[in-house]
């Protein structure tokens, strides 16, 4: 089995006149973080929905272990292993986190009966929720509502998870753990692609990273390489190819 999991080909996305990714190619390989970074607007959320299935290419092609799926919807693919987990946090707030993860590898695995009950328990406990399993969703604080949602994408038994921004609303002190919580996720074996604004959250755990601008790829490599390019250090964090980096996080490197 070769290395590439999940692929997009030549893919083109207009919204009426704006068109929003250009002929894009991109690779995810078996086993790979890969952290996709860009400026607001540059496509990104776009790019997982068309991996996803929620958004149909005008052109191209997504292919997954070298096969067509292009035509096929979201759910085909979520029961195929391609798990989304989302920027805001949706789980059924009147149902438990239990409850949360049967219904997801219920309905998002086609999983039935022990074997759905199974792998609700186990991603339940892979996303550290054990002791909060009988618990309704909307009493969970909001690091557990996104520890809930990848439970969520975990309970479908997933091959591949796309999460779009899920660092979004967190403390300095909640993002390590959530950093814990996707490592765990990669150590078992899923293949991650992880969109995220929270860059120094990102580079910590990319294996490979991909830096989009207006629906194309400027930069891809090792993340460190990526954040030192000068293509990626003007156009993504604001900062001339002659200026000294003071602080990348605050307004000044802007
Ligand atoms: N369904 C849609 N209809 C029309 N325009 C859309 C639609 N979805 C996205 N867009 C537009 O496409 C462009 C790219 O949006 P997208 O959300 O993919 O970018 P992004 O890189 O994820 O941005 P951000 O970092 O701000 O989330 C934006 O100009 C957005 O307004």
């Amino acid at each position: 089995m070769g290395a590439e999991l999940l692929a997009a080909k030549g893919i083109n996305v207009r919204f009426g006149r704006l068109q929003v990714l250009v002929d894009l190619d991109l690779t995810v390989n078996r086993g790979e973080l890969l952290g996709i970074i860009g400026p607001n607007g540059a496509g990104k959320s776009t790019l997982l929905s068309v991996l996803g299935g929620t958004t149909s290419p005008q052109e191209g092609k997504i292919l997954l272990e070298g096969v067509d799926i292009t035509s096929k919807r979201s759910s085909w693919r979520s029961r195929q292993g391609i798990a989304t987990s989302y920027q805001i946090p949706r789980p059924f707030l009147g149902m438990s986190v239990y409850e949360n993860a049967l219904v997801a590898a219920q309905f998002a695995g086609n999983l039935r009966g022990k074997e759905a009950q199974q792998a609700a328990l186990e991603a339940i406990s892979l996303a550290k929720l054990d002791g909060l399993a009988d618990v309704q969703a909307k009493n969970l604080r909001l690091l557990d509502r996104k520890r809930l949602e990848v439970a969520r994408a975990l309970a479908s038994k997933p091959r591949i998870m796309l999460l779009d921004e899920i660092a979004g609303g967190l403390t300095e002190s909640e993002v390590p753990e959530l950093l814990d919580l996707v490592r765990g996720v990669l150590d078992s074996g899923v293949t991650v692609v992880w969109i995220e604004h929270v860059v120094h959250a990102l580079v910590s755990v990319a294996t490979r990273m991909v830096c989009l601008t207006y629906g194309s790829i400027l930069a891809e490599g090792n993340p460190h390489d990526v954040l030192a390019s000068p293509e990626v250090r003007q156009v993504y964090l604001g900062i001339e190819p002659d200026e000294e980096i003071l602080d990348v996080d605050g307004a000044d490197a802007k």
